[in-house]
């Protein structure tokens, strides 16, 4: 969609110069100045000056507009591997060029944004204490400029306690702002997400405010996810580029509370690593390794009782269908890969399918004992952190939760096997692990006093709880509008 002004229905427009708008033949190259051209190409726009000759991507223009004499392209430019900036070009145009000039402008703003919004009005939330502390720092000097550049529509808070997010996507006007960008880690999109999900409007806020993620927090799940880096600048770019994208939100129902999870739900060593190794920060990245470690050298195992409602039981069908989904070339908007009733109403969250972990389980669901669980771990997301693929196969809206499901008495060279084949991308193929696509699931850990769950990478309490996805519900912004960036299956 984009924001740019239209004339249709203007009493004031010149119907002259809207006729005259419309005959010209929109050519490829523009000239400029004296001895240069802009030509666009495939992928890229072709400058040719008498200083040199360059390609820029379309992926890489952030904007392009005319002032009373010359048109300015504004684009992002490489610094480093990591590190991107605006910079721009700008050529004198002839009066009498104008007229085409208008109408190569807006063909080079069309292949520039493709399907994605142009100029996004966002809402950006800043997570003083993300991470190093530094997310003031990395907006400023990585992140706004990029913004300002691509002439988004941007209104800056700062999170002033925990939960501080949660309030304000409950409060957010909706019509005001496309998206909600957290500059933080994994907690305040999980905040956001909630927030907006607690609205009486629940469905209508979700489709429609896209929750997003600039790199700024110790766990960068969403942006490895959706933007396939964790470089704040990057991200930013790959935002302003963003295509708005379905994604599956899980329903948690744990004693009373109902609540939703984007990213992840852990009972035992995954979440223990992370939860239970807080006097370990100074490690930095390290600790989360370190925890897990101990952990597997000394065969923890997690016992409890567990029902699922599994959609796909085994790893060659699942492998198919990813197959399906990442070949599928259909253009984004066409994808009917939201369900009806989640868009365009104004509900709250949709009924519970399969009611509350305090109900008795659904007809057709058995519990069964896992006497020696080693790993329980569901994923609505590929990577849990960089370099940690451990659901290669989860999609962004297919529906399904992935499961992965450990034995703890494997062997020790197994069990360390398995953890180095996360990161080289062999953990799936690896006959011990279970992988299954899943619907929903309730899991009762049993014998043992106390313990760790992680929902999204946050604490919740050491206690049953139930798990029911929603196909669709949310929304987000990807660079593909259909896949994860991580390598798939
Ligand atoms: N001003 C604030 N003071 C204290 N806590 C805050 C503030 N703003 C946000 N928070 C909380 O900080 C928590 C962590 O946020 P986030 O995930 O963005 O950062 P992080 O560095 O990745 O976190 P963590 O180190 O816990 O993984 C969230 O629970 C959020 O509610």
């Amino acid at each position: 969609m984009s924001s740019e002004t239209s004339t249709i229905g203007d009493p004031f427009a010149d119907p002259i110069a809207e006729v005259a708008r419309a005959e010209v033949v929109i050519e490829d190259t523009l000239i400029v100045g004296r001895n240069a051209t802009l030509t666009l190409g495939t992928d890229s726009l072709v400058i040719l000056d008498s200083k040199n000759t360059r390609a820029l991507p379309f992926h890489n223009v952030l904007w392009a507009e005319f002032s009373e004499l010359d048109l300015t392209i504004r684009f992002a430019q490489q610094v480093s591997k990591e590190f991107i900036q605006p910079a721009f070009i700008s050529y004198p145009i002839e009066k009498t060029n104008r007229l085409t000039a208008e109408a190569w402008l807006s063909k080079l703003l069309d292949r520039a944004y493709g399907e994605s919004q142009r100029r996004k009005r966002m809402k950006v939330l800043i997570n003083p204490f993300g991470g190093k502390g530094n997310a003031q720092k990395l907006y400023s000097r990585d992140i706004e400029p990029i913004f300002l550049a691509a002439r988004s529509v941007i209104d800056v808070e700062m999170t002033q306690y925990q939960g501080h997010a949660v309030e304000i996507a409950e409060k957010l006007d909706i019509e005001t702002y496309d998206v909600v960008a957290c500059c933080s880690g994994d907690g305040l999109p999980h905040e956001v997400f909630n927030g907006l999900g607690n609205r009486r409007d629940a469905r209508k806020a979700l489709s429609k405010v896209a929750v997003v993620q600039l790199p700024c927090g110790t766990g960068n799940a969403m942006s490895w996810n959706l933007n396939g880096t964790g470089s704040p600048s990057l991200a930013a770019l790959h935002i302003v580029k963003g295509i708005q994208t379905p994604l599956d939100l899980v329903s948690i129902t744990q004693s009373n509370r109902r609540f939703l999870s984007f990213l992840s739900q852990s009972v035992g060593i995954v979440a223990e690593s992370d939860l239970a190794t807080e006097h370990l920060r100074w490690m930095g990245e390290n600790r989360f390794t370190y925890g897990f470690l101990v952990r597997l050298l000394r065969k923890t195992v997690y016992p409890c009782d567990l029902a699922v409602k599994v959609t796909v039981e085994d790893k060659q069908s699942i492998r198919q269908q990813y197959r399906q989904e990442l070949n599928d070339r259909a253009p984004v908007g066409s994808r009917a890969n939201r369900p009806a009733e989640t868009e365009g109403t104004s509900e709250g969250l949709p009924p519970l399918k399969y009611g509350t972990v305090e109900d008795d389980l659904p007809d057709g669901w058995e519990l069964a004992a896992y006497d020696t669980l080693g790993n329980f771990y569901a994923g609505n997301m590929a990577w849990m952190a960089a370099n940690a693929n451990f659901f290669p196969a989860a999609l962004p809206s297919d529906g399904n939760i992935d499961l992965v499901c450990i034995d703890g008495h494997i062997g020790r060279l197994t069990a360390l096997k398995s953890f180095l084949a996360v990161e080289s991308g062999t953990f799936y193929d690896m006959e011990h692990v279970s992988y299954r696509k899943v619907e929903s699931f309730r899991i009762i850990p049993r014998n043992q006093k106390t313990g760790y769950i992680s929902i999204d990478g946050e604490k919740v309490p050491f206690e049953p709880f139930q798990a029911e996805t929603h196909r669709g519900l949310g929304t987000v912004l990807s660079k593909s509008g259909h896949i994860y960036e991580a390598p798939g299956v």
